[in-house]
């Protein structure tokens, strides 16, 4: 493999042998743990199923998984640049592409490698899977058989079927194109574009320029036998016969000249340095072969330096993929049932995939590219295929243009509903956190930042503006943070869509001096520590801002230790009303559902009486999710199993919980998982006023709490949302140093709802 390293091929086969060969496995969906499970899910129950398929085929959609199904299909002949290789040795590109349908988009795949050459019978061989899948990939099947392969199984199957390598590869490619054309201010019907390669990706990519407004008499195409000539006769097919020009012409180092665009769909090194030279101004390289590109983008670079240019690969800027658009596009047929994918979904495609790239780069973006996303530019022509965005804009686009066409079979009632309804794709905290977003949005407060400076902070702000949740104010020097938003190409400005506090200089130092005195000068600071503090102290400056009334909520805690802003936080908010002390809840949202823990992050050794408090709290903060609280009191401990003291605690904890919440869903002191499983509480205490699962979790102290909750983040690969500080006397959240920016968002909407609401008085539950 050229130009792939030995580091990157021996980690490669690592990757693909440890911990166990392969990339994916099939996982079952429903329980199957005991005899009914089995009748049910097997004979005889399964019979019920069969019939109703069998009375009406549409069932198939609801009763088996054959509407989320795709079929990745190949029989090894262009697997990537790498040739004629046989559909076995295929297999890891098509389990690669198995892992990106399901990792993007959640669309679960069988690999089907065809050891079949022969067109009739690749034909005929995919035709009868229709019954087993809702859509066809054809993957890596060479030109100009895949042509044919493609039109007569579109013909006879009556559910998508899509030659990625054909229409996934023009779609973003003319994405990027378009864009490309956009930044060299050049119209598509003026550009000259010459290819490399006229098999299966370029020549549909070239039909789908023209269709988008590139002239067929301004394409020069060429292949392995030089230029397509009108009159050549070898290697020549009724697909490429369109581009055949009329001329005397016959290599690529030929027509190359005064080319806008070239196009290298074909094999690694074919594009030399001198080629380009005689490019036009501000050529379009797009060498897309893979592994190795027509040319290396720094040879490129070299010898055109005003050159746009992109390749395959993610090593590089500017990866023009087809995994951008293939595991969305499919997203789109699917859920409107699609028969087909045709012109105006793939336009649709090529429209939102542009589209997104003009838009500001997000936060997701910018981690996996560990702070390098880019805004639109030469370097940043169409999205990272980390965007989040891209299944939020692709998928809607395409079945609506499904709907609008005629071939949704299931046409999507609310397009609206549905957009954000891909959000459980992309934020797995986007359903939980959505009664929160939708009520900060309905009358947002002013939350004030305290590490206003960080990138993190600066990401997420710029999400709470467009999301409308919160007028921001950051505390941070006027000059780095404009800085910092040029380089991370956020739009936002300040005094237009956020305030700042400058700690260096601010009118209001000498009242927030006096304003921390008057709150803290009992608890130990002296004048000179308060001058020095608000000055140097973002939590302090913030904290008093609150108290002042010049915020609704503070966020900190992305620097410094959690105690040393807990202790500001106490000194100068104090304790709401009916509050004995402050108390952490965290919620870690997983692939079973969201649990809230408490107390994580403060009290390591509550009494019963603030671990009745901090429950009472948190059943306040839960319902504010839209989410009844079922509260589990945990121990070692199942319902008097162990005379210990820690046991003894949860027990009188639980009996002044039900004293002053008397409706309150809560019993203890139990093991975890008699918590989390119905079937052992039954088994253990029948009688528990417990039912379902706990979704509140308090432990007897911080270790437990806070070891849970690492255990849980990084076992279960659950996403973490706080944590939540309960008790002080105006919303303030102390946030950890390993917070992303969306952490910082969820946190930001839970702030301002709480501002809205004050909890009522802990009693009072
Ligand atoms: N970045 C991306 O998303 C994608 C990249 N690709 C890449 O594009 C390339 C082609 O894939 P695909 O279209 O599926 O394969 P095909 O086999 O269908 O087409 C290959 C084409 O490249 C031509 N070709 C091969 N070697 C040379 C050469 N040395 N000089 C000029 N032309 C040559 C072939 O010519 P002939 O037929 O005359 O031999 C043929 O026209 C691969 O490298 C693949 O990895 C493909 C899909 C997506
Ligand atoms: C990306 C891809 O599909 C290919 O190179 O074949
Ligand atoms: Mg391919």
């Amino acid at each position: 493999m050229a130009d792939v390293t030995e580091d990157l091929r021996s980690g490669a086969l690592f990757y693909h042998r440890n911990p166990r060969p392969g990339k994916i496995e099939i996982q079952p969906t429903k329980p199957l743990g005991n005899q009914r499970d089995l009748a049910l899910a097997y004979t005889p129950g399964v019979a019920a199923a069969c019939e109703a398929i069998a009375a009406d085929p549409a069932e198939a959609a609801g009763l088996t998984s054959r509407q989320n199904l795709v079929a990745v299909v190949s029989n090894g002949t262009a697997v990537l640049g790498l040739g004629n290789i046989g559909p076995l040795a295929s297999k890891p590109v098509m389990e690669g592409k198995s892992v990106l349908f399901k990792k993007f988009a959640g669309i679960d795949v069988f690999d089907i490698e065809v050891a079949e050459n022969d067109v009739d019978r690749l034909v005929d061989v995919v035709a009868a899977l229709e019954p087993t899948f809702g859509g066809i990939n054809l993957e890596d099947i060479k030109a100009p058989e895949c042509f044919e392969v493609e039109e007569r199984l579109k013909a006879r199957m009556g559910i998508p079927v899509f030659h990625d390598d054909q229409h996934g590869t023009a779609i973003i490619v003319a994405a990027a194109v378009v864009n490309a054309m956009e930044l060299a201010s050049k119209k598509l019907a003026d550009i000259k574009v010459v290819t490399s390669g006229a098999g299966a990706a370029a020549l549909a990519t070239l039909n789908l320029l023209v269709s988008l407004g590139v002239k067929r008499e301004n394409i020069w195409v060429t292949d392995i036998e030089g230029v397509v000539y009108e009159g050549r006769n070898v290697l020549m097919d009724r697909w490429k016969e369109p581009y055949a020009q009329r001329t005397e012409l016959r290599t690529l180092a030929e027509v190359i000249e005064s080319a806008d665009v070239f196009i290298g769909l074909s094999a690694g090194g074919v594009l030399k340095p001198e080629m380009l030279q005689r490019m036009a101004p501000v050529p379009l390289i797009m060498a897309l072969a893979n592994p190795t590109p027509e040319i290396m983008p720094d040879l490129a670079r070299a010898a055109r330096p005003d050159a746009l240019i992109c390749t395959g690969r993610s090593d590089f800027p500017n990866q023009v993929n087809n995994v951008l658009c293939f595991p969305y596009i499919f997203r789109g047929a699917l859920d409107v049932a699609a028969s087909t994918i045709n012109e105006a979904m793939k336009a649709a495609a090529v429209e939102a995939i542009a589209g997104l790239a003009r838009e500001a780069p997000s936060d997701v973006v910018a981690r996996a590219y560990g702070g390098e996303a880019r805004p639109f530019g030469p370097d940043s022509l169409i999205p990272s295929p980390f965007d989040p965005r891209l299944i939020l804009r692709i998928a809607p686009a395409v079945a609506k243009a499904a709907m609008e066409t005629g071939v949704a079979r299931r046409p999507l009632p609310d397009l609206a509903a549905y957009a954000e309804s891909l959000g459980r794709f992309v934020f797995r905290s986007g359903f939980i956190m959505k009664p929160l977003f939708t009520a900060a949005r309905e009358e947002p407060k002013r939350v004030i930042y305290a590490e206003g400076e960080d990138e993190r902070v600066l990401r997420a702000v710029q999400a709470v503006v467009e999301e409308r949740i919160a007028r921001p104010i950051l505390i941070g020097r006027p000059s780095v943070v404009e800085t910092r938003l040029r380089r991370f190409g956020l739009s936002m400005a300040i005094g237009r869509e956020f305030d700042l506090i400058n700690p260096e200089d601010d009118p209001r130092y000498r009242d927030y001096v006096a304003t921390y005195l008057e709150a803290a000068g009992r608890k130990g600071i002296t004048p000179d520590a308060a001058r020095t503090l608000v000055r140097t102290n973002s939590t302090v400056i913030g904290a008093i801002a609150l108290r002042r009334g010049d915020a609704d909520a503070l966020i900190c805690g992305l620097e410094g230790r959690f105690q040393s802003n807990l202790r500001h936080i106490s000194n100068i908010l104090g304790l709401a009303p009916g509050a004995r002390q402050m108390a952490a809840m965290s919620l870690l949202i997983t692939s079973k559902g969201a649990y809230f823990l408490a107390d994580t992050h403060v009290t390591a050794e509550p009494t019963a009486e603030e671990l009745a408090d901090m429950t009472l709290a948190c059943a306040g903060h839960v319902r504010r999710f839209g989410i009844e609280p079922r509260i589990a009191l945990l121990s070692h401990s199942d319902f008097g199993s162990a005379d210990t003291a820690s046991a003894r605690k949860m027990q009188r904890a639980l009996a002044l919980i039900q004293a002053r919440a008397p409706g309150l869903v809560v019993d203890g002191e139990m093991a975890a998982d008699t918590a989390l499983l119905q079937t052992i509480r039954d088994r253990v205490n029948p009688a528990s006023t417990l039912k379902g699962e706990a979704n509140v979790l308090i432990m007897p102290n911080l270790d437990a709490a806070n070891i849970a909750l690492q255990i849980v983040k990084v076992l279960a690969d659950a996403l973490p949302v706080g944590p939540i500080l309960l008790g002080p006397a105006k919303p303030a959240h102390i946030l950890t140093p390993s917070v992303t920016a969306r952490g910082i968002v969820n946190v930001t909407a839970v702030a301002v709802v709480e501002a809205q609401t004050r909890l009522p008085r802990q009693d009072e539950d």
